[in-house]
């Protein structure tokens, strides 16, 4: 099957200053995909350059076997809502929905009215009328009634409420599901993330840190509890990930494909959200592909 997103050597520079680095990523098709990282990682950059917002500075990449924003039917088989979720302030609702019919091919208008419903707005309401968070939600609506094969959005969920929050991830997973879609979207929100996404990328310091699996990822990484002095003698196939340490106690996060034997440790699971911070952890030790 054609990889969603497949990056080689990818970098972007503003100037003299690299937004993203050396990228290489390869994400099959049909995955909910969390970008996660710290501010200024460079999550937005991926993804403008996933649709063709912006163009390399080095490297290569290719969405759905195409050249970003190359053609207008590469256009069209992506969706991207921005992170300040875009919208004509002078269009109401229903002149938004005329709009997404006329410019994309495969505007799917029950689809649209069945979100916009959902949301309880008015279509004729302005989109300068509307609160952050419903202006987000007819961004998320727009995208979707777009039909793309892949719907790339940064941080989606910023500025909805709890409730919207849940509403508007489940509406996704049922996409991704009923149409075949995949999705990659960039959240600080790694619980919401744990809800939704089958695979990770964690973008440190414009680059590349861990991308995989998501229960991959949970089944090869461990916190480790035990004495300092131990740390000398992990075997070489458990890399440290990130380490604390407090007197002559450790506690270290490491990845390893193989089980832990030695009973100096206390072996513990990780959550989503305790991977991605040993990761973008300052003390983070090893950096990852
Ligand atoms: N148009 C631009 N001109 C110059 N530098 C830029 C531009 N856009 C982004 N940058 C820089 O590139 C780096 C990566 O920015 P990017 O917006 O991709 O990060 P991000 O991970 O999306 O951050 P956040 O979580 O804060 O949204 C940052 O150092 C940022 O200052």
């Amino acid at each position: 099957m054609t990889p969603v997103l497949e990056a080689q050597g990818l970098g972007k520079r503003y100037g003299r200053r690299w937004a993203l680095s050396d990228c290489t990523i390869d994400i099959p098709a049909g995955h909910v995909v969390g970008l996660v990282g710290p501010n200024g990682a460079g999550k937005t950059t991926l993804l403008k350059l996933a649709c063709g917002q912006l163009e390399p500075t080095a490297g290569d990449i290719t969405v759905l076997g195409g050249r970003p924003g190359s053609t207008s039917a590469q256009l069209a088989r992506v969706g991207f809502v921005a992170q300040d979720t875009p919208v004509y302030a002078g269009l109401s609702i229903a002149e938004h929905l005329r709009l997404g019919a006329r410019l994309n091919p495969r505007w799917d208008p029950a689809m649209a009215r069945e979100r916009i419903g959902q949301l309880g707005l008015d279509p004729s309401r302005r989109a300068d009328k509307l609160s952050g968070g419903q202006r987000a939600q007819l961004a998320l609506a727009l995208g979707l009634a777009k039909r793309p094969e892949l719907l790339i959005l940064d941080e989606p969920v910023a500025s909805l409420d709890p409730l919207a929050r849940r509403d508007f991830l489940w509406g996704l997973t049922e996409a991704t599901v009923e149409h075949k879609l995949s999705v990659v979207l960039s959240s600080h929100l790694v619980s919401d993330l744990e809800r939704v996404c089958d695979y990770l990328i964690i973008l440190v310091d414009s680059r590349v840190r861990m991308a995989g699996d998501v229960d991959r990822l949970l089944a090869t990484h461990h916190r480790l509890a035990g004495p300092r002095s131990a740390l000398d003698r992990l075997p070489a196939d458990q890399h440290v990930i990130s380490a604390s340490h407090a007197d002559r106690q450790s506690t270290v996060v490491v990845r390893t494909d193989s089980p832990i034997h030695d009973p100096v440790w206390t072996v513990g699971r990780l959550s989503l959200e305790d991977l991605v911070l040993a990761y973008m952890d300052k003390h983070a030790v090893e950096v990852q592909r």
